[in-house]
């Protein structure tokens, strides 16, 4: 009952968690917040400090930040931690095996954002083709060279080959989007053929197949030890000269330095990216130079009603696993 569960305390990693999520927490248990630990490095051991000095004796925690689940911060919490609840579709920073080793379990939120990333893999794609920061950067200086009937000409949708690295919740709600741009055909790669394939004419093939033939990469896969660095030299030697990368998954699934030389030689066309690393990519970084690469700062799934659902779905896994009840979205039930 609600009087029981009162003393149990929740940690949520950030005090700019959606306030709805905050409710359904502080209807049952003590919510503790910590002060803003996100996406980015900024200020990462003054918040750490803080983390750490009110993590101990915590039954849950929110974690917001794409920082590592250390095994520091879980001995610091104690043996009654239940369950570690991301607010993110992404866990590759949650120590899964010592979560496990621990009997600590892990819940993230899939799906409710899958609609919102879609969209801005879509307008990733639009950017990048359409030439945005080179059109952009002539309207500012007041130049307009798009004007002339040949200049800073891009490149269609329509008709174009689409791979989509990683046919998930994303992937998929991306290709539900792209339909209506006349799209020639869809290709996608990963584990395993996906019967919701079918609704797209989407056809499963080797990763290579899908490099070799696109115009449009999506990278939509989570990092894993597998998918680390999946586009580098290698792979982009085998790319098309007109080939557009697009990523909204992690930094890491690219190696930055081969992506630099790509576009830079016009190895390859152009690339679209909501994910760096790190992020904050540093004002002066190389990639930042370059004319054909768009880049935003991890706003994916940052949409109000996004960032709501996935504060109240957070929010209803700890619920679900301080009353014994199964996870909603399980990673380690
Ligand atoms: O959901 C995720 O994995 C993110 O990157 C944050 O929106």
């Amino acid at each position: 009952s609600t009087n029981m569960t009162k003393n149990l305390k929740v940690l949520v990693s950030s005090n700019d968690f959606a306030e709805s999520g905050i409710k359904i927490l502080e209807e049952h248990f003590t919510v503790l917040k910590s002060r803003y630990f996100g996406f980015g490095d900024e200020g990462l051991n003054e918040n750490m400090a803080e983390l750490m000095s009110l993590i101990p004796g915590c039954s849950a925690l929110i974690w917001i930040s794409h920082h590592p689940i250390t095994k520091e911060l879980l001995d610091k919490a104690g043996p009654q931690l239940k369950l570690v609840s991301t607010a993110s579709a992404g866990y590759n920073n949650c120590n899964v095996p010592e979560l496990k080793a621990r009997g600590i379990k892990l819940s993230n939120t899939p799906e409710v954002l899958s609609g919102a990333v879609a969209e801005v893999a879509v307008a990733l794609m639009i950017a990048a083709a359409r030439r945005f920061p080179e059109n952009l950067d002539q309207v500012k200086r007041g130049v307009w060279d798009g004007i002339g009937f040949q200049n800073v000409l891009g490149l269609d949708m329509r008709g174009s080959t689409i791979g989509i690295v990683g046919f998930g919740g994303i992937g998929q709600a991306t290709a539900k989007r792209l339909v209506g741009f006349e799209v020639g055909k869809f290709l996608y790669s990963g584990h395993r053929e996906k019967p919701e394939a079918k609704e797209y004419n989407a056809q499963f093939v080797p990763q290579e197949t899908l490099l070799t033939e696109s115009d449009f990469i999506l990278l939509a896969a989570p990092l894993t030890d597998e998918t680390r660095h999946m586009i580098n030299k290698t792979t982009l030697a085998k790319m098309k000269k007109n080939a557009i990368i697009v990523n909204v998954g992690r930094g890491d699934l690219i190696n930055q330095d081969d992506l630099y030389d790509a576009l830079k030689n016009k190895q390859i066309y152009a690339a679209g990216l909501d994910v760096s690393t790190p992020e904050p990519l540093p004002k002066d970084h190389k990639l930042l130079t370059l004319p054909n690469l768009f880049l935003l700062p991890h706003i994916g799934s940052a949409t109000v009603r996004t960032r709501n659902d996935m504060a109240e779905l957070a929010a209803k896994n700890v619920v679900n696993a301080l009353y014994g009840k199964p996870l909603i979205t399980p990673v380690l039930p």
